[in-house]
């Protein structure tokens, strides 16, 4: 039986988690570089939880400066079995207004300048991203959403472009014709790392505005995303508080295969292995590398 570990990444406007008991600022150092903070650890009812901040206290790092290998691998390394993306994100559909929660089932990655896994040279692998996120940890989320009678959606499909500059009209439109519900910067390759890490994934998209392309809304600007942002600050609290009290406290076995996701899928020959990156990968892929 694997204890469940909940990791939470907080993302704009999220750099604590208040009502975690015994929590302690601790530092996880990394073969993949610096994370973007250090994590905060305690429990909530029992369960271990690991929290931490996306763009580090104080928002330092923009979406592309962010190390996602060093975040996905401190979190390993702290045990996490799920991992919980809150984000914020722009709305693609009329239907989906800011303050709206939608938990994320798909992505389209349009991201061009990221590290964007764990192998290559040396140690080759492959894993599927055919269904990204985890669904019994969405059904969680999902219990928890309710319980706490939050505004929300199961299932949509979250663009992750490069930023930081927002969308131009052309693109908002694009991406509203590819059938996208909602856009963001940084899930994406945290939800690839984190599934070669075999951590069970999860994102939810607290809608802030209406990107570009409403001809009610104007143009996405910052202000605005900042003062939905603190609108809901205590709906996403008290999601996660209520997601932490009633997680299983027996890791459930992902029916995407999350946490197994190396089994089959590393491709170099072990004696054609590299010993330097199989050291760096000790974390995110011991089970297999040890087996
Ligand atoms: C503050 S608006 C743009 C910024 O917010 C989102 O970040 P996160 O997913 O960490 O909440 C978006 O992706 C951009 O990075
Ligand atoms: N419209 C938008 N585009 C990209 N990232 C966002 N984060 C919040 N709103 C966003």
């Amino acid at each position: 039986m694997t204890r469940s570990v909940l990791g939470i990444v907080g993302g704009s406007g999220i750099y604590d988690l208040p009502g975690l008991e015994d929590a302690q600022w601790v530092t996880v150092s990394s073969p993949w570089g610096a994370p973007s903070d250090q994590v905060r650890i305690g429990t909530i009812d029992g369960l271990k939880v690991v929290f931490l901040p996306r763009h580090g206290r104080g928002h330092v790092y923009a979406p592309s400066d962010i190390n996602y290998r060093a975040n996905i691998d401190v979190l390993k390394r702290c045990g996490v079995t799920d991992l919980v993306s809150v984000s914020a994100c722009g709305s693609l559909k009329e239907e989906l207004a800011p303050g709206t929660f939608v938990l994320v089932d798909q992505f389209i990655d349009r991201t061009i300048a990221r590290e964007k896994s764990f192998f290559g040279k040396g140690c080759v692998a492959h894993v599927s991203m055919a269904f990204p996120v985890s669904p019994k940890l969405v059904d969680s989320i999902e219990k928890a959403a309710r319980a706490e009678d939050l505004t929300y959606r199961r299932g949509g499909t979250y663009l992750a472009m490069e930023g930081p500059q927002f969308s131009s009209l052309a693109e908002s439109h694009m991406y509203r014709a590819w059938g996208c519900d909602v856009i963001g910067m940084t899930n994406m390759p945290e939800a690839k790392l984190a599934r070669e890490a075999e951590i069970c994934y999860a994102s939810v998209a607290m809608i802030t505005d209406y990107d570009s392309w409403h001809p009610d809304h104007g143009a996405v600007d910052i202000q605005t995303i900042i003062k939905v942002l603190h609108e809901n600050a205590g709906n996403a609290q008290r999601l996660v508080g209520r997601l932490a009290r009633d997680l299983p406290r027996e890791h459930e076995a992902c029916p995407h295969g999350s946490d197994t996701a190396l089994e089959y899928a590393i491709m170099t020959a072990p004696d054609k292995r590299d010993p330097e990156l199989l050291a760096k990968l000790d974390a995110v892929a011991g089970r297999v590398l040890n087996a």
